[in-house]
């Protein structure tokens, strides 16, 4: 098999970040001062992450449709870590008055002093780890900063398994950050639960931000944040960045629950439910394949 591995120093305290995220701008998140009523959306990657900005960004703003089609979804919501277009997610934050919403795919062990402190609220999103994948090699493609990974799906696969990959192993990311899921403001909110049910968690969100936000809002959040809406607005579907080849595969690509029964063989299946089953189901999570 051709060598996929990052260069070394892509790789920090055993996770592979890019190359742009550097130790700088983590020890700085690390002393960041999180305040009462900040909100930080904590997600492995290609776990839907965009669609729960999108919702946070929302909730928070009385379901402002008009300003989140006009405004780019990174300003709105800054990713912490990363450097675009030469400054960082939290640069782009301590421009903005408080409250704060910010995202990260860092593990929890960066902001264990804010966790601990109790004052920003936490959503941890999180996505069933086979379809995660299968988005996540799709990403890896169409990502002209990872090379367009030209490996099948099986190459993919195995760096998985070596744990070489970009936010590292999925159940070490999760261990990390799902120990909190019970603390009074961390709220845990799955990607397959937004498909089933999305009133009820546009509720969840509201609730857990103290919002209260009347039935026509919550419809038309609903309405916004469908598949067709957000595939089409390009405040939200990246297609504005020049890093991601939106010909080789969509950021927004196909948005199902079980298209990993289209990729996975049985062996690798087994892999992963065994991960699952003593990693994640232990912690109290359950999650939904089909
Ligand atoms: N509205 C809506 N409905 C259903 N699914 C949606 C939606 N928005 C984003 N997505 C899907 O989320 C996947 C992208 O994940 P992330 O946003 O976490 O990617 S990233 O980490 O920010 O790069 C990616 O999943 P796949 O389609 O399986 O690749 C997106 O399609």
């Amino acid at each position: 098999m051709a060598d996929y591995r990052f260069p070394g120093e892509w790789i920090k305290d055993d996770m592979v970040l890019q190359e742009n995220i550097t130790s700088e701008i983590i020890s700085r998140l690390e002393s960041f001062d999180m305040i009462q009523g900040d909100v930080l959306v904590a997600t492995y990657p290609k776990t839907g992450t965009t669609w729960l900005q999108e919702l946070v960004w929302l909730v928070c703003n009385n379901g402002d449709t008009n300003k989140s089609r006009s405004v780019n979804l990174n300003a709105r919501i800054p990713y912490l870590e990363c450097n675009i277009g030469g400054e960082s997610g939290l640069e782009i934050l301590q421009r903005k008055s408080p409250p704060h919403l910010m995202m990260t795919h860092l593990r929890s062990d960066t902001f264990r002093t804010q966790i601990e402190a109790g004052k920003v609220n936490i959503i941890i999103g999180i996505r069933n780890p086979k379809d995660t994948l299968v988005s996540f090699y799709h990403f890896y493609r169409m990502n002209r900063n990872l090379g367009n990974f030209k490996g099948s799906w099986d190459d993919f696969f195995e760096l998985h398994k070596t744990k070489h990959i970009l936010c590292g192993d999925y159940f070490q990311w999760y261990s990390s950050w799902l120990q909190y899921k019970d603390k009074p403001n961390v709220l845990l909110v799955k990607y397959e639960d937004m498909h089933s049910r999305m009133p009820d968690i546009i509720k969840d969100v509201s609730n857990f931000l103290g919002k209260d936000l009347p039935q026509n809002i919550i419809d038309d959040i609903v309405r916004h944040l469908s598949f067709d809406n957000m595939s089409t607005n390009n405040m939200v579907n990246r297609s504005i960045m020049t890093t991601f080849d939106n010909k080789i595969s969509p950021f927004l690509r196909k948005g199902k629950i079980g298209d990993w029964n289209n990729y996975f063989s049985k062996e690798q299946s087994d892999i992963i439910d065994k991960s699952y089953k003593t990693i994640i189901e232990p912690l109290g999570v359950t999650l939904s394949f089909e």
